[in-house]
C-alpha cells in the first residue's frame, strides 16, 4: 500500500500507546512524530506542519475529566486555527465528544481502539481538512476575482507587425516557467498579454491570480502578498493566506510592480528566488510553486539608476521581457479594435449595427491615443451610446495645448476644476495613470473612480 506524504503528531503520556500508534500509522503515513509531554506541542508545531494531531485527553495520573485534553486542544487551535485534532480517551462519553467537537476537534476515538477504525477516522479527518482548505482557497480566489468577472471579453485583437514580435516571444516562452516582465504604457494590454501567457502555459488549468500593486496600501503589501497569522496585527482576526499561497501551482501576476516600496523589494526577491514565503507574524516557511509575471508602465531601468528599484530584483523578474507597443505605433490594429468594440457594445446595449465613416476613421488613425486601448474602448462605448443614427461620432481628447488653455478658463465650479485638472494631468503624463495619480496626490484606484465619474 502506498505511503501518504503527510505528517502526523501523536501526543500521549503512555509510552506503549505512542509505540503502538506509531507502528500502525507509519505503515500509511510518511512521518509520525510522538510526544509524551504536551508542553512540547508548540515547539513541534513551530518546526513542522502536521496534517493531523492525535491528542490524549488525560495526562495526569488519575485524571479522567478530559479537561487537560480540552486545554491542549485550545492551545493547538491558538497556534493554528486550521489544525486537525482528533482526541483520544479511555473514558469517553457522548457529551464529552460533542463538547470536544464544539471546541474545534475534528473527531474522537475511544481507547482501546480498533486499528481499522482509528485509520478510517484519521483518513477521513485529513480528507475533510484538505477539502476545507481547498474550498477556503477557492472562496478567497473567487472574492479576489470578482472584479474580473466584469471583464467584457477575453479576445485579443492584434494583427499589426509590432504585435507579431510580441506573439513570437509569447509562443517561445509561454510553456516555460520563466519569469516574465511586461512593459508598456498604461492601457496597452499588459494584463491581457499576461493572461495569454497563462492560457498557453502548462499551468493553464490552474489559477491565474492578478494583484494590482498600485491599489494596495503600502502598509498591507506584505500581508497581502505573503499572508498573515492570526493576531499578527490588530485586524488579523484569523490566519489569512497571501496571494503567493493562493496562486500556488498557478500563475501570479503582479501588476504595477514599480509601486513596491524598497523595503519590501528584498522580501519579494527572496520569495521569488527561494519559492518560499513566511506569513507576517508566522514562524513557519511555506513553499510555493508559482509562475511569476510582472508588469509596469514605469521605467524600471531608470528607477534602478535612481536607486528606487533593486537591480537584483529587476534581473530576477525580467528573464523574458516584452514591451507592448503604444496604440499609436500599431495603427493597423485601430480599425479592428474599433470594429470589435463597436460590435461588442452595440450588442451589449441592443443598439443595432454601427459603422464608422472614412473621414472619422482617418481622424481616429491620426489621433495620439494617450490612454491606448483602454481609452479606445471607453471612447467607442460612449460613442455607441451617444451617437445618433448608424454612424459613430467621437469626441477625441483635446491636444495638450487646447487642454492647457481650457485649464485657464475662469470658473469657480470645483467639479469642473477637478475634471479639468484630471484631464490635464492625464494628458501631461501621456495617459500614464500611475504618474498622473501621483501628481494629483491620489491613488490610482481613486483616479479611475473620478475618471469614471467625469467620463474622462
Ligand atoms: N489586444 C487587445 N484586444 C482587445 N482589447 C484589448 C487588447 N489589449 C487590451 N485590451 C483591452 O484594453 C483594456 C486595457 O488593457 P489592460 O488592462 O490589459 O492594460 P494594461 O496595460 O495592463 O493597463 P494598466 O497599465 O493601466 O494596468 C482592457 O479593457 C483590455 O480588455
Amino acid at each position: 500500500m502506498a505511503v501518504i506524504d503527510k505528517s502526523i503528531l501523536v501526543v500521549d503520556d503512555n509510552a506503549e500507546i505512542l509505540i503502538a500508534t506509531k507502528m500502525l500509522l507509519k505503515q500509511h503515513y510518511k512521518r509520525v512524530v510522538t510526544l509524551d509531554n504536551p508542553h512540547n506541542i508548540s515547539d513541534a508545531m513551530e518546526k513542522e506542519s502536521f496534517s493531523l494531531i492525535l491528542l490524549d485527553m488525560n495526562f495526569t495520573r488519575e485524571s479522567t475529566s478530559g479537561a487537560e485534553g480540552f486545554y491542549w486542544l485550545k492551545q493547538i487551535k491558538a497556534i493554528d486555527e486550521d489544525a486537525v485534532v482528533v482526541l483520544f480517551t479511555a473514558f469517553g462519553d457522548m457529551s464529552m465528544a460533542v463538547d470536544a467537537i464544539k471546541q474545534g476537534a475534528s473527531d474522537f476515538v475511544l481507547k482501546p481502539w480498533q486499528n481499522e477504525k482509528l485509520l478510517a477516522t484519521v483518513a477521513n479527518c485529513i480528507d475533510l481538512s484538505a477539502q476545507r482548505q481547498k474550498s477556503k482557497k477557492l472562496n478567497q480566489i473567487a472574492a479576489l476575482s470578482l472584479a474580473d468577472q466584469n471583464r467584457p471579453f477575453e479576445n485579443l485583437i492584434a494583427k499589426s507587425p509590432a504585435m507579431e514580435q510580441v506573439f513570437t516571444t509569447l509562443e517561445k516562452a509561454a510553456k516555460t516557467d520563466a519569469n516574465v516582465l511586461i512593459l508598456g504604457e498604461s492601457g496597452t494590454g499588459k494584463e491581457v498579454i499576461a493572461r495569454e501567457f497563462h492560457k498557453q502555459s502548462l499551468r493553464a488549468n490552474d489559477t491565474f491570480l492578478s494583484v494590482d500593486m498600485g491599489t494596495i496600501a503600502s502598509s498591507l503589501f506584505e500581508s497581502e502578498l505573503f499572508g498573515h497569522a492570526k493576531g499578527a496585527f490588530t485586524d488579523a482576526k484569523e490566519n489569512k493566506q497571501g496571494r503567493f499561497e493562493l496562486a500556488d501551482t498557478g500563475t501570479l501576476f503582479l501588476d504595477e510592480i514599480g509601486n513596491i516600496p524598497l523595503e519590501l523589494q528584498g522580501k519579494l526577491l527572496t520569495a521569488i528566488q527561494n519559492r518560499v514565503i513566511t506569513p507576517v507574524g508566522g514562524s513557519k516557511e511555506i513553499s510555493v510553486d508559482i509562475r511569476l509575471i510582472t508588469a509596469t508602465n514605469m521605467n524600471l531601468y531608470d528607477m534602478v539608476r535612481e536607486g528606487s528599484f533593486r537591480q537584483d530584483l529587476l534581473y530576477r523578474i525580467n528573464t523574458v521581457e516584452i514591451t507592448l507597443p503604444a496604440l499609436r505605433d500599431r495603427p493597423q490594429d485601430i480599425p479592428l479594435l474599433i470594429e470589435f468594440y463597436a460590435d461588442l457594445y452595440s450588442k451589449k446595449y441592443k443598439l443595432g449595427h454601427k459603422t464608422v465613416s472614412d473621414k472619422t476613421m482617418a481622424q481616429l488613425l491620426a489621433y495620439d491615443w494617450p490612454g491606448n486601448i483602454r481609452e479606445l474602448q471607453h471612447l467607442v462605448e460612449r460613442s455607441v451610446i451617444l451617437s445618433d443614427g448608424e454612424q459613430l461620432q467621437f469626441q477625441l481628447m483635446p491636444s495638450q495645448e487646447t487642454q492647457s488653455a481650457a485649464a485657464q478658463l475662469d470658473t469657480y465650479d470645483l467639479a469642473d476644476i477637478e475634471q479639468m485638472t484630471i484631464e490635464r494631468a492625464i494628458a501631461d503624463f501621456k495617459g500614464n495613470i500611475s504618474h498622473a495619480a501621483k501628481a494629483l496626490g491620489i491613488t490610482r484606484a481613486s483616479l479611475y473612480r473620478k475618471m469614471e465619474k467625469y467620463g474622462v
